[in-house]
């Protein structure tokens, strides 16, 4: 226990989100531990109170300690898990092995094996019980305590919430309880391809009508693929889908949003991913998001057609091709399409 009689919490991952989520649970007083991968950041999160590479406008918590030592938080029963979703394992891979609340808040599929978080989780770190933290959450407004509400699915149901939600919630960030784990991953995934999507259009100066229908087509998709995986749909329709999409679709605040923004105004996927610092997670999810649609049979249209942009497809043609689909009803989808390539 710290000073304030409250357990210090550990959160991996000092990027935007990882600073942000610290903020906030450091504004009760506790102690908050928080691991960077730069050893140069930690000096400076710990001298300066700040996060200048990924989040320059937060003046960080005091009670913020940073560290480049994993086993620096091996002791926290609480641990967020919010590095990007394709280097969590490796990164999980490193904390000690004790009983724990491990609470994943990084968005994507791992390439490759196509394994959502949970399951990279449970191989990685087998001791946790997993959570996940999921919604419409800029880093920045968290970081400024600006109201926000996000799904906070336990794995461990009701027992886990009841341990979780009172060290989790603030008075400006308000979680809701779910036990759809599956479907609270998919959300935050599927959004981030989806994102890239409504930023080609905006780039294209297609107007808010395409974007709109994105956006709707594109929750349609979020559906099917949840639905082949266990998700619920009800989870789908709150905060961690429906929510998160609107949001992500929306602004240029989205990594996501700004990429595709980029690609629809001209610019290579290449040259928009070389040497990138921030993640847009949506480029690491198409790819392997593609795939798995494909082989259970989901129809993704939009996802694939950001996969074959991100692959160099010109832009206003991917377009073309989408709106030059047979005409059928809105819930009346084949299989999967042909293969994106
Ligand atoms: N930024 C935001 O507003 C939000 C981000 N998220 C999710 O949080 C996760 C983390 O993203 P951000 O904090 O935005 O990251 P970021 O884009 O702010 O920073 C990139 C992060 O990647 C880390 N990194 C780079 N190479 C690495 C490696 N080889 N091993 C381990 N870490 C490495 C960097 O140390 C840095 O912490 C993502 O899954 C993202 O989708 C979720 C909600 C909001
Ligand atoms: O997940 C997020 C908002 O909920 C952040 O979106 P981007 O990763 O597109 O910036």
């Amino acid at each position: 226990m710290t000073a304030t009689g409250k357990a210090p919490i550990g959160v991996i991952g000092a990027g935007a989100w990882g600073t942000a989520l610290a903020q906030m649970l450091a504004s009760d007083g506790r102690e908050v531990r928080l691991w960077a991968l730069e050893p140069e950041l930690v000096e400076r999160i710990n001298a300066d109170h700040r996060n200048p590479v990924y989040l320059p406008s937060a003046e960080l918590a005091p009670t913020i300690r940073a560290t480049s030592t994993l086993g620096d938080l091996g002791d926290c029963a609480t641990i967020l898990a919010v590095t990007p979703a394709q280097h969590l394992g490796k990164v999980l891979g490193g904390l000690r092995a004790a009983p724990r609340d491990l609470v994943l808040c990084s968005k994507g599929i791992e390439a490759g094996s196509g394994r959502l978080m949970n399951a990279v989780v449970t191989e990685a770190a087998p001791d946790s019980e997993v959570a996940v933290l999921s919604g419409p959450t800029f880093a920045h407004e968290v970081a400024a305590g600006l109201p926000t509400a996000v799904t906070l699915a336990c794995g461990g149901g009701e027992d886990q919430w009841d341990r979780l939600a009172p060290a989790i919630a603030r008075p400006s960030f308000r979680p809701y309880y779910s036990d759809d784990v599956v479907g609270a991953e998919i959300g935050g995934s599927v959004k981030n391809v989806l994102a890239i999507a409504c930023g080609v259009v905006d780039g294209l100066g297609l107007g808010q009508n395409a974007r709109a229908a994105l956006i709707a087509r594109g929750y349609a998709e979020m559906l099917r693929f949840g639905e082949a995986l266990g998700a619920r749909p009800e989870t789908l329709a709150g905060l961690c889908g429906l929510g998160d999409l609107v949001l992500t679709c929306s602004s240029t605040s989205s990594r996501n949003f700004s990429l595709g923004k980029a690609l629809g105004e001209g610019q290579s996927a290449q040259s928009l991913m070389a040497d990138r610092r921030t993640v847009a997670e949506g480029a690491h999810t198409a790819p392997v998001l593609t795939e798995l649609a494909m082989r259970h049979g989901i129809a993704m249209p939009i996802v694939a057609a950001v996969y074959r942009l991100l692959g160099g497809a010109p832009a206003r043609e991917i377009v073309s091709e989408l709106l030059a689909r047979p005409l059928r009803s809105e819930q009346d989808e084949p299989g999967a399409q042909d293969s994106p390539a």
